[in-house]
């Protein structure tokens, strides 16, 4: 498979992170051509030196990294013309923000772009095809990120949506660890289904009362995300779910778990949420309160099976 799409304008990129989602977008990046510079917190080089001169600044850091990061980031020099990326899928835990409200709170007048979807980065460094979405209110921003990444084995879509293209990827975590606790208890492939479909629901039903368009969430950085890490061991957040199931704690998952898995604080910040605004969250509430160690993964089936019936489409509490 062809692999490069070589560019006649190469572009000075800082990608700040260096964890699996954060080398793999350099490598993109890299692949076309583009002048890539990758930083952690562990280099010798200086973050002012690392995004000097950069046309983008893309943040592939966790999301407990992206305030540190954003606040030093603040103090140091940067050029009017430079498009912040940020790849991150969380919620911040003090302020409840997500990562791009973050970044454009504190560059206000700079571009701010979301770059999420179905990316399961292993897949990705194997060089198997894959697509993803960049979103952002400044279409041009989301365009010149657009002709960064897309390749012939990487397709970048733009959107217009960034809120809804931001929680799709944000909130698909949670459905993946109660996949991951699905499959781990072996409930079969109906349960799946029902499960991926009451979960699309739930998230659409945040998303609608938190301001984002409805269409997107069958978009690529919504139900697409769902299905690729809903059904995928090389997901952590599926591991997570998969090895509850099978009677691990969690502080044994996470400490044996090969990178970050959002999932766990996002479903925290988004349960605290979800209460203080009155939207009904059955499925994140199970998987909150199995991450809590309050219910057992069949305790949680349970639960979710034994609800009052009602219509499947129920806007008011659907
Ligand atoms: N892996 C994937 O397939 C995909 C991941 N994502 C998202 O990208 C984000 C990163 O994921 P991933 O790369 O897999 O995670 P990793 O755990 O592999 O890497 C996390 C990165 O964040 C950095 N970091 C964490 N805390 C801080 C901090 N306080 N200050 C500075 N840097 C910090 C880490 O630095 P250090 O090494 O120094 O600890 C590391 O570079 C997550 O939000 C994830 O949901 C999105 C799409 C695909
Ligand atoms: O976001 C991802 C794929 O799109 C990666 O999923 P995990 O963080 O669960 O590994």
């Amino acid at each position: 498979m062809e692999t490069n799409q070589e560019t006649d304008n190469p572009k000075s990129i800082a990608i700040l992170g260096s964890g699996a989602w954060g080398t793999t977008l350099a490598m993109l990046a890299e692949a076309n051509g583009h002048n890539v510079r990758l930083w952690s917190r562990q280099n010798s080089q200086s973050l002012q030196d690392a995004i000097a001169s950069a046309d983008i600044v893309l943040s592939a850091v966790s999301m407990k990294g992206v305030r540190p990061i954003v606040q030093q980031l603040s103090s140091l020099v940067i050029s009017p013309q430079t498009i912040f990326v940020t790849a991150t899928k969380g919620l911040d835990s003090s302020t409840t923000c997500t990562p791009s409200q973050i970044w454009q709170a504190a560059f206000p007048s700079h571009p701010v772009v979301i770059l999420a979807g179905p990316n399961l980065s292993k897949e990705i460094q194997a060089e198997l095809p894959a697509a993803t979405v960049v979103a952002s209110k400044q279409a041009d921003a989301a365009v010149v990120v657009q002709a960064v990444f897309n390749s012939s084995r990487f397709r970048v879509y733009t959107n217009n949506d960034p809120l809804g293209v931001e929680l799709g990827g944000t909130l698909k975590n949670v459905m993946a660890i109660a996949a991951g606790a699905c499959d781990g208890l072996q409930l079969g492939t109906n349960a799946k289904a029902a499960l991926l479909t009451r979960g699309l629901a739930e998230i659409i039903r945040i998303g609608d009362s938190w301001g984002a368009n409805t269409d997107t969430f069958y978009g690529l950085s919504g139900l697409g995300d769902l299905l690729a890490t809903c059904n995928s061991a090389l997901s952590r957040n599926y591991q997570v779910g998969y090895k509850l199931a099978q009677g691990e704690k969690l502080p044994a998952i996470l400490a044996s778990l090969e990178g970050t898995a959002e999932g766990v604080n996002t479903t925290e910040v988004l349960v605290q949420l979800a209460e203080q605004q009155g939207i009904y969250v059955p499925i994140s509430y199970q998987v909150y309160r199995l991450l809590k160690g309050e219910v057992t993964p069949q305790a949680a089936v349970e639960a979710l099976m034994l609800r009052d019936v009602k219509p499947e489409n129920n806007p008011a509490n659907n």
